[in-house]
């Protein structure tokens, strides 16, 4: 079929591109920076040069990384769990969220990589007989299912289950018939119950068996992704840009009384995903990558104003690439901060919670001010430094109250990577302008004595090491940038794309999708506090930049003096 021109974006992404209709789509291969490195040329995971095995996933996260607690002053949680939720608006491989473990500990075929995990010895919660089988399963590949149809030697492309755009298809769901399972069907707006005079996400239909509950019918949320419940800080920013779309189309319906529900949906949807974008690209992404950096590359140009941008580039293909969202990306797995601070108005702690407690349990936002405590905390409380370290909360107790032990998010993400057959550290300094190595002490260059002692401690050779790993290492050269150059060079690629193979982007001023102007100019008016402001439950107070610490420019003042955008603009020119 050929794709018709509309003026607000299809629910699975597709055409947004006029030309190849699925580009960027729901259910597509992801993209790759650099061919894949399978063992067999098709989807075995890499091995080792010298022919050996490499090292098991477990033990890499052990010898190489660690577990120290460095918090990072400048920057909130709310950096690091905005950037979960726009991992989860870019990439879903879908899967299980909680991998079983396996029978029998063996470590086993291609299909599934099985570990013995040994428990560290300060495990402040087992007793030191702890051995654990840890089970990854590999996400399921274009490959996997051609396999069975007949023999090719074409390699193996992962597939995403979410739309490559930044939509908030994380809020919206991925398709028309998932959408239609959350909308109300009245007055524009999101089906949300009520309790306690809030408003709150709908229950789970099979909740007791997707969330962790202690009580059968206990809360547990059915949204626009499945992943909404792991933790309350997530699960806060899926409220909040729920009760945005919904706070949204009370006020357009207000405005514009003969609008159908139809026509106050999409007009919301539209606005909450403009807001979105220019907090992620003009608020969030500089204290990333460096706000020079991304002028220079053509990823911003107005932060305030009426001007349009048309840099949207119909050559460019937006599928996510799998070497960010599998590998690069998760780097930020570092800045997970495990222990949770609930906050009164005053910013006081009034209690602390160990995440791997709250994990899959969303019904805790619920009870007495918790959201508006949890959501004070986010906005206060530093998140972990990126580095070497990831939070013992994560790296041995993921998921624990699931399984006899816990998960390491860093094993994962390095067997993640072997899954998805990712190229070589190496192969990626060579593609990002940096000497490829020839030898083990080339990389001494960005990576310290200690840590390549590590390296070859653990991998036969220094061909070996593997982007999930090297990266990380990688000290940063430039101070405005929060990752080594091997990764903000895959960071820049990603999201230079993301912005111009996106025809819908807010800041275009095409005609047929184009927001007016002075709407435009609005819209560059929004932040992330104000989200806090207008969609928690009583939070009168925030710091103007969510994502930065408390400072002497950054204080918390009355939610009545951070900017807010002006919906009059929405209100259309009565006819006659
Ligand atoms: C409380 C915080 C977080 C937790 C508990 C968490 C946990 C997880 C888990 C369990 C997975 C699936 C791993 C697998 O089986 O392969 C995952 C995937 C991922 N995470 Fe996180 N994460 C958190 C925060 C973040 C942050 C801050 C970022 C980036 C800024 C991020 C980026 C990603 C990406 C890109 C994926 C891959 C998604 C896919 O392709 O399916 N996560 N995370
Ligand atoms: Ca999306």
């Amino acid at each position: 079929d050929n794709c018709v021109t509309h003026h607000y974006r299809t629910l699975d992404g597709s055409c947004n591109n006029l030309v190849n209709r699925d580009w960027g789509a729901a259910g597509t291969k992801y993209g790759r920076l650099l061919p894949p490195n399978y063992s067999d040329g098709i989807h075995a995971p890499p091995k080792s040069v010298t022919g050996q095995e490499l090292p098991s996933a477990r033990v890499v996260s052990t010898t190489v990384f660690g577990r120290k607690d460095v918090p990072d002053p400048n920057h909130t949680i709310v950096m690091m769990q905005f950037g979960q939720f726009v991992a989860h608006d870019m990439a879903f491989t879908g899967g299980s969220l909680n991998p079983p473990c396996c029978d029998d500990g063996k470590v086993s075929s291609h299909e599934s990589h099985c570990f013995n995990i040994p428990i560290p010895v300060d495990d402040p919660i087992h007793s030191s007989d702890g051995v654990e089988c840890m089970k990854f399963q590999r996400t399921l590949t274009d490959k996997d299912n051609e396999l069975n149809e007949n023999e090719s030697n074409q390699p193996a492309e992962q597939i995403t289950v979410v739309t490559g755009f930044l939509d908030l298809s994380l809020i919206y769901g991925n398709s028309e018939k998932e959408l239609d399972s959350i909308r109300e069907y009245n007055g524009g707006r999101l089906i949300m119950e009520k309790r306690n005079g809030k408003e709150w996400p709908p229950h789970h239909p099979n909740g007791d068996n997707v969330c962790y509950v202690e009580t059968p019918g206990e809360t547990c949320y059915f949204g626009g992704d499945p992943r909404l419940n792991q933790s309350p800080d997530l699960t806060i920013l899926h409220i909040f840009y729920i009760r945005e779309h919904n706070r949204l189309a009370d006020i357009l319906s207000q405005l514009n009384p003969n609008w159908t529900d139809e026509k106050v949906f999409q007009e919301a949807r539209r606005i909450n995903i403009a807001q979105y974008q220019y907090v992620v690209y003009y608020e969030w992404l500089p204290l990333f990558l460096g706000e020079e950096n991304m002028y220079k590359a053509k990823m911003l140009y107005y932060k305030d104003g009426s001007e349009y941008v048309n840099d949207y580039d119909a050559s460019v293909d937006p599928a996510v690439y799998n070497d960010h969202s599998s590998t690069a990306f998760r780097y930020y797995h570092s800045s997970i901060e495990g222990h949770l601070k609930l906050m009164s108005e005053s910013r006081e702690t009034t209690e602390t919670l160990r995440i791997s407690n709250v994990f899959l349990r969303p019904r805790i936002l619920e009870k007495d001010d918790n959201y508006d405590s949890f959501g004070r905390g986010m906005a206060t409380q530093s998140f972990q430094k990126a580095d070497k370290n990831f939070d013992i909360e994560v790296k041995e107790f993921l998921l624990r109250h699931l399984k006899k032990y816990g998960d390491d998010i860093r094993a994962i993400d390095v067997q993640r990577g072997r899954d998805h057959g990712i190229a070589t550290y190496n192969e990626f300094r060579e593609l990002c302008g940096l000497p490829k190595a020839t030898k083990w002490e080339d990389y001494l260059d960005l990576i310290s004595e200690e840590d390549l002692g590590n390296l070859k401690s653990v991998y036969p050779s220094y061909e070996d090491v593997e982007l999930s790993v090297g990266g990380i290492l990688e000290s940063r050269l430039d101070k405005t940038v929060l990752a080594g150059p091997t990764y903000q060079c895959i960071y820049m690629k990603q999201f230079y794309k993301t912005r111009v193979a996106d025809r819908y982007w807010f800041e275009t001023g095409d005609e047929e999708v184009a927001l007016k102007p002075d709407q435009l100019a609005e819209i560059r008016k929004l932040s992330m506090a104000r989200m806090f402001c207008d969609n928690g439950n009583n939070i009168s107070s925030m710091q103007p930049n969510a994502f930065i610490t408390l400072n002497d420019e950054n204080k918390v003042v009355p939610c009545s003096e951070i900017p807010a955008v002006d919906y009059t603009l929405w209100q259309e020119e009565k006819v006659k």
